[in-house]
């Protein structure tokens, strides 16, 4: 069973009908109770909501009007098992969410901090929380020698605290990867302009810089603004230690890897939910191919979720090795990816010499000779939409990069094995049409909205594009264009002054 990534202490005095199991975490463990003391668990990857629904609630809030159907989200996310769990709160209701006092910008997601209050204001007494990273020792609650040290990360990464003035980094690690650690960060300016509201969050990648080699991720994302892609903010250079920062935004609903991980296995997703992911991704390469830009490591870790459910905005991430052809119209010839993803017109580091002209792959020996294009993601696509679909990664083998290539070579799609009994036609044809190993029979991103899996639901999928899309983006992005209001919750909206904090000092401010 997973451990709990926190806990929302009740503070609250609950009534007996206040607490209801929901679908997401029934048969979980999701209510401790401790020397009357009342603690919700969040649990990897299942949203807990807090509202007046009892249809849609884990907890029920029903005694009140002024709560909203469906009044805030908090979440954990874990990146591995190794690391520690992240937690969110999203506020979504017409009256709104307090943390530590302030309130929350609707449909943005905040991290959690140990400790952290949240208040939901109500025509009686306040509706309140205390998240926990773990739960006190009950033993002896005032002995903190047991809890763990947390290190310097500033110095053991060797990062800056803060960047130009403009920009503080916390020490909260969101992920790592190859080429660097990416790490929550906040906007100086923000700190003024927030008053009332709380602070924005932000993500920052910091890039361990080869010398000589000049910020490519950073220059290729300046140039890209596209609701799929991550958006970047600032970059900023340290040529004393040689690292790049890239402040980006935070996308605080893991990534696919995290999200399809359970236990020791990936595990398979709907056939509607791989429709929706696979509709945006093409969306995002669609804009970036027509631009002369490639990815070419498009894999299940760098596709980040908006929120961990079904139907989210994704989000694509680690531009890294991706190459701008708008300049030099040319076909790429160096090695660069993840063996499982990559397409074999790339080719692998282990073969590219040795490469046997028997094999039924022929024609990718010219083509490696011939260099590659932008179809390289297609193919990447392709693994990433059979692994949705199954569970199964189609070439992986025993994870090796020789028995991925072995594999890659025979290129055989296996459509007898039992997780493919249950999918379309359609959606079978479309991954063999994607991990087709002649580049040019492959289809390319547009020909892929043709493909009758995606075309037969153009509408709808569009429908639900701009409707997820237009309830994912902050508010201040869809400013003007949006109808969000209008879709509101229906309940009591609390005058002006019941939405400021019970605080003093606030009131003071305003
Ligand atoms: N903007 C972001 N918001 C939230 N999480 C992020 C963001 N950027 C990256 N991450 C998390 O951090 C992880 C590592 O980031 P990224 O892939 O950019 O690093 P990398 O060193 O280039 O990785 P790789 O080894 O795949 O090349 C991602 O898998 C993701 O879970």
């Amino acid at each position: 069973m997973s451990r709990p990534l926190g806990y929302l202490e009740v503070l609250t005095k609950p009534s007996k009908n206040n607490f209801v199991s929901c679908p997401t975490l029934s048969g979980l463990p999701s209510k401790e109770r401790r020397k009357d003391k009342d603690y919700l668990k969040l649990v990897k990857h299942s949203i807990l909501k807090i509202g007046r629904s009892n249809k849609e609630c884990d907890f029920l809030l029903a005694d009140d009007p002024s709560i909203s159907s469906v009044h805030c989200h908090i979440w954990g996310i874990l990146f591995d098992d190794s690391s520690v769990p992240m937690c969110y709160i999203k506020d979504v209701s017409l009256n709104g969410t307090f943390v530590n006092s302030k309130r929350l910008e609707r449909e943005t997601a905040y991290v959690l901090n140990d400790n952290d209050l949240i208040d939901l204001p109500t025509l009686g007494n306040a509706v309140s929380f205390r998240f926990l990273e773990s739960l006190p020792d009950l033993e002896d609650p005032e002995d903190t020698s047991a809890r763990k040290e947390t290190p310097d990360i500033y110095s053991t990464l060797n990062i800056k605290k803060s960047v130009e003035n403009k920009w503080d980094i916390s020490p909260r690690i969101i992920g790592n990867g190859t080429f660097g650690n990416v790490l929550v960060a906040f906007k100086k300016s923000e700190i003024v302009a927030s008053d009332v509201y709380s602070r924005p969050n932000f993500a920052v990648k910091v890039i361990k810089l080869r010398k000589y080699k000049v910020d490519k991720e950073a220059k290729i994302l300046l140039k890209l603004n596209h609701p799929n892609i991550i958006k970047i903010h600032y970059t900023f250079n340290d040529l004393m230690n040689n690292n790049l920062y890239i402040f980006q935004d935070l996308i605080p609903g893991g990534d696919l890897f995290s999200y399809l991980a359970k236990g020791e296995c990936l595990t398979a997703i709907s056939e509607t939910e791989t429709l929706i992911i696979v509709y945006q991704i093409l969306k995002a390469l669609h804009y970036i191919h027509g631009r002369g830009i490639v990815h070419r490591d498009l894999k299940l870790d760098n596709i980040l979720l908006c929120s961990p459910e079904p139907c989210t905005r994704i989000v694509l991430a680690d531009f890294g090795i991706a190459k701008d052809l708008s300049l030099k119209n040319t076909r790429m010839n160096t090695i660069v990816g993840t063996p499982e993803y990559c397409a074999p017109e790339v080719g692998f580091k282990a073969t590219r010499s040795i490469i046997d002209q028997s094999c039924s792959r022929a024609n990718t020996i010219d083509q490696s000779m011939n260099g590659y294009d932008s179809k390289c993601d297609i193919w990447s696509l392709g693994v990433i939409t059979h692994i949705m679909l199954t569970g199964i990664s189609p070439f992986y083998g025993d994870g090796s990069e020789n028995s991925i290539i072995q594999n890659v070579k025979r290129g055989k799609l296996d459509f007898s094995m039992k997780p493919w009994n249950n999918v379309n036609h359609n959606a079978k044809q479309f991954v063999e049409k994607l991990l087709e190993i002649d580049a040019d029979k492959r289809l390319d991103s547009k020909q892929s909205f043709q493909h009758p899996w995606i075309s037969r639901y153009q509408t709808q999928l569009e429908k639900i594009y701009q409707k997820k899309i237009m309830s994912t983006l902050s508010a201040a992005e869809i400013e003007g264009k949006a109808d969000w209001k209008r879709r509101l919750p229906k309940c009591v909206s609390l005058s002006n002054s019941s939405l400021i904090p019970n605080n003093k000092k606030q009131r003071k401010n305003i």
